[in-house]
């Protein structure tokens, strides 16, 4: 009997030649770093670089963070991985009231170049690609990079790493969104054009479907969802005047990574074709930079259980796996007590440690796509990709991400799943070994990590210090000029000059962000749920 896949289609208990009879090789498959990159977006793949190897981590004060960095480096991470406090993702500095409770709780809390500079301290950054995971505010942590990258002698031609700057899916799934629609994506162009222009070799955005899968949604609408917004941004760099080629080399992407390994590979398989056809036919994309799609992966959170959480170590070895399998740029494995609490540092150390046996111990990484011509992968690659088109479809009759967005369509799809995926669990259909199989009468004790209620302390403090230390006059004349800005039809001035000149003069976050608020004003969702 077949199965139902998590995209919903079945999946036969057997495949045969069959499933490869009649399709074209090179229209489908292709040669590994040519299009359409089924096969994966470099020619080598992980025989010439192995994918990087990014743990997203950060909680409490930048001091703490830096510390932590530190010691992901020493342990054999490759790449650095940022994550902020809510208030800092939301444009509030630590000491406004809506940021009581929240300063270092789920990641770093930023109110300055100050706080920046403690977070980098040490770490060269011509050496070494950090990923930014800030959307509304992106364009202000990247500032703040580049300014700290000045201090240390890195000139901005050389940094390298990538900011989240995925707004729309702020509105589906993830909810740190600041500004409306109109006036987010504006700031998206900015930045596309001060890359372009400044720091060419950063990744402009990393157009995220991990939120959404985290929310509910399965592997076609993650992949159709994310590609749809993918092509909302190209549509608005576009609508400002830039040139298909000159952008989307830097556009990237971020997908999550489940237990089901071979829809998972499929997945990612899929993707990688569609985008590039779309690229190329749709957009007319020549440069193959702008066709191929590059991504992160971070294994599911929402598959790990708090319930003897020793078992989320195989989950998320297999997770990874799948990624491996899929073609990765970049990997985050979670912790096993992720469910729990913030990862502990011996936690930390095993997850990176998942993805050293990945590379070193198993043969996964010896031969380029291992898994090509497998008739089971390869059908379902074509059924996921079915799948996700048949959704792509499906937005653009909705007049787009943006629109599709207005009316509620991604997020009603994706809450539709969640609903089954809930039902299906409760009633043992779907197996959670230890939760609703194989579960202990008792848990064993476990101690997590807790973040201090102090640090709330110390960032006020440290924001009235630099209140009094700054050039008062210079940082308002900064913030006028960075209004006047915003206030200009996009595309006449690019708001992301006078915001560095704002940091530079120590602006906090939240003036920066209050200074756009005034002009821009905030999102309010249609309440439809
Ligand atoms: C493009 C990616 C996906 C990966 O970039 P990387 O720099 O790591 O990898 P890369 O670009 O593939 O490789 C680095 C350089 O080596 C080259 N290179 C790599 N492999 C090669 C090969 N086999 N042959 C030849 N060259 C190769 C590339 O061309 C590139 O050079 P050039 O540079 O010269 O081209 C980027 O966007 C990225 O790092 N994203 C990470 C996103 C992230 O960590 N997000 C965390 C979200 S956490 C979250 O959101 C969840 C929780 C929450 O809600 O908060």
């Amino acid at each position: 009997m077949a199965r139902d896949s998590e995209s919903g289609f079945p999946i036969e208990p057997v495949y045969g030649p069959e499933a490869l009879a009649g399709r074209d090789p090179e229209e489908t498959l292709g040669e590994p770093g040519v299009y359409p990159y089924t096969r994966g977006v470099y020619p080598s793949m992980y025989t010439g670089r192995p994918w990087t190897m990014r743990q997203y981590a950060g909680f409490g004060t930048a001091a703490e963070s830096n510390a932590r960095y530190r010691r992901l480096i020493e342990h054999g991470t490759t790449g650095l991985s940022v994550a902020f406090d809510l208030p800092t993702q939301m444009g509030y500095d630590s000491d406004a009231p809506l940021a009581h409770g929240e300063v270092g709780k789920v990641g770093v809390a930023i109110d300055s170049i100050e706080d920046m500079r403690t977070l980098f301290a040490g770490i060269p950054l011509d050496r070494v690609s950090t990923s930014m995971t800030i959307n509304a505010p992106a364009a202000l942590l990247l500032l703040l990079y580049q300014l700290i990258g000045e201090e240390q002698g890195v000139a901005a031609r050389n940094l390298t790493g990538t900011i989240q700057n995925d707004v729309l899916k702020e509105y589906i799934a993830r909810g740190t969104y600041i500004f409306p629609p109109g006036p987010s994506l504006r700031l998206v162009a900015d930045v596309f054009k001060y890359c372009r222009a400044e720091i060419p070799r950063w990744n402009t955005i990393s157009i995220s479907g991990y939120h959404m899968a985290e929310a509910g949604a399965s592997p076609a609408q993650e992949i159709a969802f994310t590609l749809a917004d993918g092509i909302e941004y190209v549509r608005t760099a576009l609508a400002a005047g830039m040139a298909v080629d000159d952008f989307a080399p830097r556009l990237s992407f971020f997908f999550v990574s489940r237990t089901t390994l071979l829809e998972e590979a499929a997945k990612f398989r899929a993707a990688r074709r569609i985008w590039a056809r779309v690229m190329r036919e749709e957009f007319g994309a020549r440069d193959p930079r702008s066709q191929m799609l590059r991504f992160h992966t971070q294994t599911a959170g929402v598959q790990l259980t708090a319930q003897q959480p020793e078992v989320n170590l195989v989950r998320v070895a297999i997770q990874g796996l799948a990624a491996v399998l899929g073609g990765t740029q970049s990997l985050h494995t979670n912790a096993f007590d992720e469910a729990i609490a913030l990862p502990t540092d011996k936690s930390a150390r095993l997850a990176l440690r998942t993805q050293q046996v990945l590379a070193l111990e198993t043969d996964v990484t010896a031969t380029v796509d291992p898994l090509a011509g497998s008739y089971a992968v390869e059908s379902l690659t074509d059924a996921v990709e079915a799948a996700a088109l048949d959704l792509l479809r499906r937005v653009e009759d909705l007049g787009g991400a943006v629109a599709a967005i207005e009316q509620g369509f991604q997020k009603e799809e994706i809450e539709r799943n969640a609903y089954r995926i809930a039902q299906e669990t409760d009633a043992g259909d779907r197996v959670v070994v230890g939760v609703n199989r194989f579960r202990l009468e008792e848990e064993e004790p476990y101690e997590p990590l807790r973040v201090d209620p102090a640090i709330e302390q110390q960032q006020r403090d440290r924001l009235v210090k630099l209140r009094a230390e700054r050039d008062r006059t210079a940082v308002s004349a900064a913030l006028s000029a960075l209004k006047k800005a915003a206030e200009s039809e996009a595309g006449a001035a690019n708001v992301l000059y006078p915001m560095k000149d704002a940091l530079a003069a120590r602006a906090t976050l939240g003036e920066v962000c209050d200074a756009l608020r005034d002009v821009w004003g905030t999102y309010v969702p249609a309440d439809a749920f």
